[in-house]
C-alpha cells in the first residue's frame, strides 16, 4: 500500500562523473537512446506516488538539464547542487522547504542509477507508511573483507548481516533535514549517501531496508556503462 501523505523526489544529477572519464558528467551519456539523466527523471516522473521531481546538476550544467526536463511537466525545478554530494542533498532540502514542499516525504536518487524500477519505488513509498527512514538495498553475494591502512586484512563480517546500499532512500517529512542540520554542526561530517546521515546523527530514528535489484546498478566506471546497456538490451 502506498503512503497517503504527499512525496517529491530529488534526482542527484549534480556530479562530474570522473570516474567515468567520458569527458562530460555521465548523466548525459546515451543508454539505448536517452540519456542516463533521462532514464532516471522518467522512472521518477511517471511513478503515481511521486508529485514532483527536483532536478540538481552542477555548476554550469543547469541549461543542458533544462533541456531534457522540458519534457517533464511535473519537474519542479532544476537547480545546482554542491561540491560534494551530501552538499548536493542539502542543497535541495532548503530549495524544498523554501518553495513549501517541506511536508512532503522525500525520495532521494541518485542520477547515476538509471535502471530503477516502479517497484522499487512503489516499495520505497510503501515503507515510509511504517518506517521514518527506508534505503534500498541488495544483499552482498561476495563475502566483504574489512582491512586496515596497511591491507591487512583485520575482519571478516557474516555476510548474513551485508547488503549494498542503493537509491532511493526515503525520509518522511523533515527527518533529513533534521539530520543534516546536526551533521552539519560537526567538523568531522563525511558521507556518501543520505540514510547513514540519518543513521548517525538522528540515532533514535531506525532506518528499514527495502530489497533493491542487481539492475538498479550505479554507472560509476566505463564498465558500468557497458553492462548498463546490456541489461537493457535484455
Ligand atoms: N557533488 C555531487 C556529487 C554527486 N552527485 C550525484 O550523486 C550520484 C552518485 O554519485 P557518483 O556516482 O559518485 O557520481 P559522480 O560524482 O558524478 O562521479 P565521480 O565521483 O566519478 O565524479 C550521482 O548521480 C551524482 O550526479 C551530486 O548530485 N552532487
Ligand atoms: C548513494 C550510493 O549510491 C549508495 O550506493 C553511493 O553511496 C554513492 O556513492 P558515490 O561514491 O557518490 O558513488
Amino acid at each position: 500500500m502506498e503512503s497517503a501523505r504527499p512525496c517529491v523526489a530529488v534526482l542527484l544529477a549534480g556530479g562530474v562523473g570522473a570516474r567515468a572519464g567520458l569527458g562530460m558528467p555521465k548523466q548525459f551519456a546515451d543508454l539505448h537512446g536517452r540519456t542516463i539523466l533521462e532514464r532516471s527523471l522518467a522512472a521518477l516522473h511517471d511513478h503515481p506516488a511521486i508529485e514532483g521531481v527536483l532536478v540538481v546538476m552542477a555548476p554550469g550544467f543547469v541549461d543542458a538539464a533544462q533541456v531534457v526536463t522540458g519534457s517533464y511537466p511535473r519537474t519542479l525545478a532544476v537547480i545546482e547542487g554542491g561540491a560534494e554530494r551530501s552538499d548536493s542533498t542539502v542543497n535541495a532540502l532548503r530549495w524544498l522547504d523554501a518553495q513549501g514542499h517541506g511536508d512532503a516525504d522525500v525520495l532521494v536518487h541518485d542520477a547515476a542509477r538509471p535502471l530503477v524500477d516502479a517497484r522499487i519505488i512503489s516499495d520505497c513509498v510503501a515503507a515510509l507508511g511504517t518506517h521514518a527512514a527506508v534505503g534500498v538495498a541488495v544483499r552482498s553475494s561476495d563475502t566483504i573483507l574489512r582491512t586496515d591502512v596497511s591491507g591487512r586484512i583485520v575482519d571478516v563480517p557474516p555476510r548474513s548481516e551485508l547488503w549494498r546500499a542503493q537509491t532511493p532512500q526515503g525520509f518522511r517529512a523533515g527527518v533529513l533535514q533534521a539530520a543534516y542540520d546536526v551533521a552539519l554542526a560537526d567538523p568531522a561530517f563525511v558521507a556518501t549517501d543520505d540514510c547513514s546521515v540519518v543513521l548517525r546523527y538522528l540515532p533514535d530514528v531506525a532506518v528499514h531496508v527495502v530489497e533493491g535489484d542487481d539492475r538498479n546498478m550505479k554507472v560509476t566506471g566505463p564498465l558500468d556503462l557497458a553492462i548498463a546497456e546490456r541489461l537493457l538490451g535484455t
